[in-house]
């Protein structure tokens, strides 16, 4: 099995627990790495054949701008339900820093993975 990834992918969202991460909106930066089958885009070298990384990038992004959660977790969830639904990934790893939150923390965030059952 093959993956696709994307790093450092910026979305903007509404999200937090506290008062004043409610009033503004928030960026946050995925990492996203999904498991499929790249055989026939190898040989066929057709974009038609694979899953769009920038499609993957744009869904992520439109979910994010949609949302507004106060925990990272629950926007996790509903970012790989969303990847899930409308990818034929076989599964998919994902990552949301949200930075500058812990003054001693280089970074902080949520990571899980799911597989398609
Ligand atoms: N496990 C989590 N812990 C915390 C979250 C979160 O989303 N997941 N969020 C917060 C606050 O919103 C924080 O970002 C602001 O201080 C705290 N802990």
């Amino acid at each position: 099995m093959e993956q696709i990834f994307i790093t450092g992918l910026k979305i903007d969202t509404l999200i937090g627990v506290y008062d004043w991460e409610r009033t503004r909106r928030t960026e946050l930066e995925v990492d996203l790495t999904l498991e499929a089958d790249l055989s026939k885009a190898m040989t066929s070298d057709d974009v038609a054949d694979t899953i769009d990384y920038a499609a993957v990038a744009g869904h992520v992004q439109a979910i994010a701008a949609q949302s507004s959660f106060e925990l990272l977790e629950a926007l996790g969830k509903a970012i790989l339900d969303a990847v899930l639904t409308a990818f034929p990934v076989k599964g998919a790893t994902l990552r949301i820093i949200k930075p500058g939150i812990l003054p001693d923390a280089k970074q902080v965030g949520i990571q899980m993975s799911r597989a398609r059952y």
